[in-house]
């Protein structure tokens, strides 16, 4: 009885030992690694010792790219992930999603739905049997559905695990450390202002009165400062003229994700970063961007709204109706899929 039960507590520990990354040598596939961000992402990944490799995979100039980052001198190997996609995501512990298209001024994140739906499932299926113990983050736009279609493709599969899948709205807390740093005098740095809900518009919201240090922003000056950071990424695509969205900054805050992720991984503790993520802390949105606290194997706490203000307790409430459609839209996309691809199986 006594035996029975320890050589069961071993095989559970086993399983979740090896579901966790091996400290220190991770090994990373970035999708969509020559682009505007995969490119400058690639770069601040290979500076990054703990990861071991690097496997790049695009559908164009990759060659380029693996043998002009080979030549910076730190150990993280770079390699093509070749055309084959199973073959670039096989054994990785960390599948990085940044294929896709872009923004053009006049469009929403929504309208670029139907093209990059495609890619975040063909990619998610790939991982699923290639690589289903990985970490996956996904960059690729309109976030808000993107999560919910690659958790339904894993789930399918029978190889979710939530903690492990983030959607990357780490831009937002980017954005919104610089704008309150430079509004309150304060070095950005030292910022830290939560965000909750989504990534698109009135969906992204900064929670100002949990600003730390306080930003004591107030009346005209609290609605700007809220625009400002929701409408940032617009901004961007306006002066860009067509020529894309953000690309560097989104390098740097999924950079900023990642390492939190891998550090934790590796045994670091109290770290917290928002994410966009399977959540269960409301029961009105089955996903949610709130601030995570990360652990060996991924998200160890949901950290839910918090403490939130009458305005920001009004500004969820809105959001929760745009949540609630994007994430359908997901959902309903990748339930389309699999139906399509189990009848092609049968015949
Ligand atoms: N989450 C965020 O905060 C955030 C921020 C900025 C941009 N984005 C999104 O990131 C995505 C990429 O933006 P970008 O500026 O790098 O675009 P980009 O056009 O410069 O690069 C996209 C790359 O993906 C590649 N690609 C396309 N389909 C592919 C496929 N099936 N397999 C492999 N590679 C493929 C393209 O060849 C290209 O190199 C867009 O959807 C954009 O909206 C998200
Ligand atoms: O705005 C975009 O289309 C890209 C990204 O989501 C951003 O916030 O910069």
């Amino acid at each position: 009885m006594f035996l029975t039960s320890l050589f069961r507590k071993a095989t559970h520990l086993k399983r979740c030992y090896s579901d966790c990354a091996k400290p220190g040598a991770h090994k990373v596939a970035v999708i969509g690694a020559a682009g505007g961000i995969g490119q400058p992402l690639s770069l601040l990944l290979k500076l990054n010792p703990s990861i071991v490799e690097l496997r790049l995979h695009d559908l164009k100039d990759v060659p380029g790219v693996v043998a002009d980052l080979s030549h910076i001198e730190t150990a993280t190997k770079v390699v093509a992930g070749g055309s084959d996609l199973g073959a670039t995501l096989k054994d990785v512990d960390m599948i990085v999603l940044a294929a896709g298209l872009p923004r053009k001024p006049g469009m929403k994140r929504e309208d670029l739905f139907k093209t990059n739906a495609q890619i975040v499932y063909d990619v998610t299926k790939s991982m699923t049997k290639a690589a289903p113990d990985a970490y996956l983050i996904i960059i690729t736009n309109p976030l808000n559905s993107m999560i919910p279609l690659a958790c339904e493709v894993l789930k399918e599969a029978n190889k979710l695990n939530a903690r492990k899948v983030f959607g990357c709205s780490t831009l937002d807390s980017v954005r919104a450390a610089t704008f309150v740093g430079e509004a309150i005098c304060k070095d950005p740095k030292t910022v830290d202002v939560p965000i909750i809900g989504g990534h698109s518009g009135n969906t992204i919201i900064p929670l100002i009165s949990r600003s730390n240090p306080p930003a004591c922003l107030e009346g005209d000056d609290l609605q700007k400062m809220i625009k400002k950071i929701q409408e940032a990424g617009t901004e961007v695509v306006k002066a860009k003229a067509g020529k894309g969205s953000c690309t560097l900054a989104m390098a740097y805050a999924a950079s900023r994700l990642i390492f939190s992720i891998l550090r934790a991984a590796d045994g670091e503790k109290e770290i917290v970063e928002s994410a966009y993520v399977k959540s269960d802390v409301m029961p009105e949105v089955k996903y949610l961007a709130s601030p995570l606290l990360l652990g060996k194997c991924g998200i160890e706490k949901n950290f839910g709204l918090g403490k939130v203000d009458e305005c920001e307790k009004k500004m969820f409430c809105e959001a929760m109706e745009i949540l609630k459609k994007d994430i359908e839209m997901g959902e309903k996309f990748a339930k389309a899929k699999i139906c399509e691809s189990q009848k092609n199986s049968k015949k």
